[in-house]
């Protein structure tokens, strides 16, 4: 599992299949032991368009995210059911980046009050994304060049077709 620097985290069980919810809390243990400590987890029950063939009662499945701090909801993916709700909660608790670097912000305040506080950028990730940009920079400069370059070397030829 890679979560480094991830602020969120969404662990799926399927409502119909016990397993997949003892599969669950492994992976909740899992997160809760090497990831990051302010990690906002989310558990969504899919498949709740088969209620018929439930497993995994509703009040268990929300009782242990409930012990967990976690936020909870069922869902089903093949009907497009909570999915943008379940997004939304997340949303909700991850405050703004950029706001939490600067603390006289008037928005950062606000988000004070939320239960997780946004993660900061590692140095490594600035560095890397740095790295990107000049070399996309580079890239860029060599490709104006050669156009320079093909504009130089056509007029040349017209010149010489002229003389
Ligand atoms: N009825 C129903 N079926 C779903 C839903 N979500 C996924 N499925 C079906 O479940 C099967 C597995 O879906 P995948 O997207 O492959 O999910 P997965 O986590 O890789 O599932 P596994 O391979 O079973 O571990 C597919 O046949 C999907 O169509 C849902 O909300 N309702």
């Amino acid at each position: 599992m890679y979560y480094r620097g991830s602020a969120a985290a969404v662990i799926v069980y399927d409502i119909t299949k016990l397993d997949s919810f003892q599969t669950l809390k492994k992976w909740v243990k899992e997160l809760k032991e090497h990831g990051p400590e302010d990690i906002v987890v989310a558990i969504a029950g899919n498949k709740n368009d088969l209620g018929d063939i439930r497993e995994v009662p509703m009040k268990e499945a929300k009782e242990f995210a409930e012990s967990i701090s976690a936020i909870f909801i069922e869902t089903s993916a093949r009907n497009s059911v909570n999915i943008e709700a379940l997004f939304q909660k997340i949303s909700k608790q991850i405050p703004p980046l950029e706001n939490t670097e600067v603390e006289s912000n008037e928005s950062f305040k606000l988000s004070g009050t939320l239960p997780a506080p946004a993660r900061r950028r590692g140095k490594e990730e600035e560095e890397e994304e740095e790295e990107k940009r000049k070399k996309g920079n580079k890239r860029k400069k060599g490709k104006k060049r050669k156009k320079k370059q093909k504009r130089k070397k056509g007029k040349k030829r017209k010149k010489t077709k002229k003389g």
